[in-house]
């Protein structure tokens, strides 16, 4: 068996000499600072050097019941280690975002956490929708892991539409107690993380009855499992949904409850109540119920900067090392990065990888403002705030599940082996653009958001991210090879959209539709009016931002972080050049110019490549990629990996005796 040189790739050394920045300086700018580098680092050996959390068997190997018995071990594991960390005052909010997200948590669990649930649903829900009393039962608990819980609100018949949900929780008031029911098969809970085996407790949504009146969907604590034995309650019928595209070890379950009694004091009251003889009280706002969820879509956006960041490291890497084919006859076997076609599959999503970042880090400072001013019963922005958010997550998700994809491709027949790490990192990044808000959906809540301000402009100028819409339509925008100037060709292509879909929704009313029905029948262009609308805030964000550090970093990496903005911008503006074309001063003569620029980019960034990703600073066992490894020794890993295969341990399997044989003997 080949054994695996120490030694980096020759053609990795050449690209990380031709660097013309300090990747350091980049993953510090990338981390926050240098000091938050550090604290990356430190956390990342106390984690992955941990003998306990590395894997003798890829998990792929594994069946699905080891997968889970495995996951479920490292998950206790990795959480006692966190505790460990809070406790020792080290990491704070950093210790979850990491573990939980693509970063140090997919490398010790590549197909999911059983767990994750309980942390980014179960504890926000009882922080957001808990009264002080609730709070002070309850968080500590969950918190020191006490008790394990998950968020059970999709059901096997409703999903998007939660007011469909069929749960039923009847308020008894003669015992004081809720008594929850699934009355049909489509209304049991399907799809919670951690609810087939490991939960005790969970969020139940479900309708609320009290005094013979239905009050519409609430939250309710539900104990599905005796806490010592963790067998099933009474009532509570309880198990997996079975294996996935991906994310085989979240431990996705399934719950129907029949006659579940729980007490008065289990629904979360925070926003509404239900007394003690059945009076129903009513929140004092139908949003404060958002919190949650925007929260969740907010960290959403990071994680797709994140993937799409390891699938791009580990493309470029790899397009470095394998050499393929001729650019000129005669000439040797180029590396595959220098076809300008490979540049394009790789370049943007780089560039993507950075807008999402950035887009990320914005939406997190205003969500946090928001959430602030919404503990002082200020509620004004958080209607912008949930269009911005649902249009966000629907475009970094939808983009990072196609970029990582591309990147897949981009890698050949190695890209399809489990072993690169791309087809899992894409099982985890295309479950993102359904769970948590489906895609379509959410850009159809930021459409309506718009619609409803296009109609009605006033108080616009204190909405930064559709201010725009002020002026947009009146502008006279003459083409310019800028930046700026496609930002505010976004802005004027989005009015114009919003503007025409307005007025055809206007027509079918017009022409007798109700104004539900006309929505419906003008849906495809109100989703592209959303999603042009989230491109324009990303691009604006990248270029804000890219304005805000000059200065502040040396003018070589200054050139590059220009460049990745220029690429990101121009690639978005040729993806939508038919819209541009038809609603700006865009020409088919500018298209070349726009053309040309891009392919330009792609040449200023080429020698970068490696260096930028490099600054990524992924650790091996993050990028978890035979393709991807810093020193580049692909051929030697794909060998080393495929003798992992429990195929391999024997030479002659005994499938060959029992059937092979006997057919080829029949054959004769
Ligand atoms: C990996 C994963 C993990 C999950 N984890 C959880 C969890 O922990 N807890 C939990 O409660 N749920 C969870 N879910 C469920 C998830 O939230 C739902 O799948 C999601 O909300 C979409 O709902 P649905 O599956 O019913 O799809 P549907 O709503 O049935 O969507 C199907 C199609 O109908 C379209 N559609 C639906 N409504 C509209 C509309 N109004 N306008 C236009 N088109 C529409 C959609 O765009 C889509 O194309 C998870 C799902 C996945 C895939």
């Amino acid at each position: 068996m080949v054994s695996r040189s120490n030694k980096v790739n020759p053609d990795l050394i050449r690209e990380r000499q031709n660097c013309t920045f300090d990747t350091l300086e980049l993953t510090h700018l990338l981390d926050g600072g240098i000091e938050r580098t550090n604290d990356r680092k430190n956390r990342e050996n106390f984690f992955l050097n941990d003998p306990e959390l590395q894997s003798k068997v890829p998990s792929e190997y594994l069946s699905h019941k080891e997968k889970y018995e495995e996951a479920v071990k490292k998950a206790a594991i990795i959480f006692r280690k966190v505790q460990q960390l809070q406790n020792e005052g080290r990491g704070g909010m950093d210790n979850f975002r990491e573990i939980l997200g693509g970063q140090l948590g997919s490398a010790i669990l590549k197909d999911g956490n059983p767990l994750t649930l309980h942390y980014v649903m179960f504890i926000p829900t009882l922080m957001g929708q808990g009264n002080v009393e609730q709070q002070a039962e309850w968080i500590q608990r969950a918190w020191s892991c006490d008790i394990i819980g998950t968020y059970a609100q999709t059901e096997l018949g409703h999903g998007t539409f939660i007011r469909g949900l069929e749960t039923t929780a009847t308020y008894d008031p003669t015992t004081e107690e809720f008594v929850l029911n699934s009355p049909t098969i489509t209304a049991y809970k399907w799809w919670p993380g951690g609810l087939g085996h490991s939960a005790n407790y969970a969020v139940v949504v479900a309708q609320l009855y009290t005094l013979g009146k239905c009050y519409g969907i609430h939250p309710f604590i539900v104990q599905l499992r005796d806490e010592e034995t963790h067998h099933p309650l009474p009532g509570i019928k309880i198990g997996e949904i079975g294996c996935k595209l991906g994310m085989n070890s979240t431990n996705n379950g399934y719950l129907g409850l029949e006659n579940v009694r729980i007490p008065r004091k289990h629904m979360l009251m925070k926003n509404s109540q239900v007394l003690t003889d059945g009076t129903y009280v009513k929140s004092p706002s139908s949003k404060l119920t958002y919190g949650t969820m925007i929260f969740v879509r907010v960290v959403l956006v990071q994680d797709a900067a994140t993937y799409l960041k390891k699938a791009c490291t580990i493309a470029t890497r790899y397009s470095a090392v394998r050499h393929q084919s001729q650019i000129k006859p005669d000439d040797p076997e180029p590396q595959i990065m220098d076809f300008l076609t490979q540049q394009y599959k790789l370049f943007p999503f780089i560039s993507a990888s950075f807008a999402f970042q950035y887009a990320a880090t914005w939406l997190w400072n205003t969500y946090n403002n928001v959430t602030g001013e919404l503990e002082t019963g200020q509620l004004d922005n958080l209607p912008e705030l949930h269009s911005t958010a649902c249009a966000l997550k629907a475009v970094s998700t939808a983009d990072a599940a196609r970029g990582i994809e591309i990147l897949r491709l981009a890698c050949g027949g190695h890209g399809y082996m489990t072993s690169s790490n791309l087809p899992s990192t894409y099982g985890l990044v295309t479950a993102m653009c359904t769970y948590e808000g489906e895609n379509t959906v959410l850009l159809l809540q930021t459409a309506r958001f718009l619609i409803k301000i296009w109609q009605n402009k006033q108080d616009i100028q204190n909405l930064p991210t559709v201010k725009y819409l002020e002026t947009a339509l009146t502008l006279n925008n003459p083409f310019e090879k800028s930046v700026k100037w496609i930002i505010s060709a976004l802005q004027q292509t989005a009015a114009s959209k919003i503007d025409l879909a307005n007025r055809h929704i206007n027509d079918r009313v017009q022409a007798g539709q109700a104004y539900e029905t006309a929505w419906n029948n003008t849906s495809i262009e109100l989703v592209a009016v959303a999603d042009i609308h989230g491109r324009t805030i990303i691009v604006e964000t990248f270029y804000n931002t890219i304005q805000s550090l000059k200065g502040t970093v040396s003018p070589q990496l200054g050139t590059v972080l220009e460049q990745l903005l220029e690429l990101y911008a121009v690639d978005t503006a040729l993806k939508c050049s038919g819209d541009l074309l038809r609603f700006t001063a865009l020409e088919g003569r500018h298209m070349v110019v726009l053309q040309a620029w891009m392919e330009s980019l792609l040449a200023a960034i080429r020698p970068n490549a490696v260096g930028i990703v490099d600054s990524f600073d992924f650790r091996d066992e993050v990028l978890s990629s035979a393709l991807g490894a810093y020193d580049g020794n692909v051929y030697e890993r794909l060998l080393e990996e495929a003798q992992k295969s429990p195929l391999n341990e024997e030479p002659v399997n005994k499938s060959f005796d029992l059937y092979l044989k006997p057919f080829i003997k029949s054959n004769l």
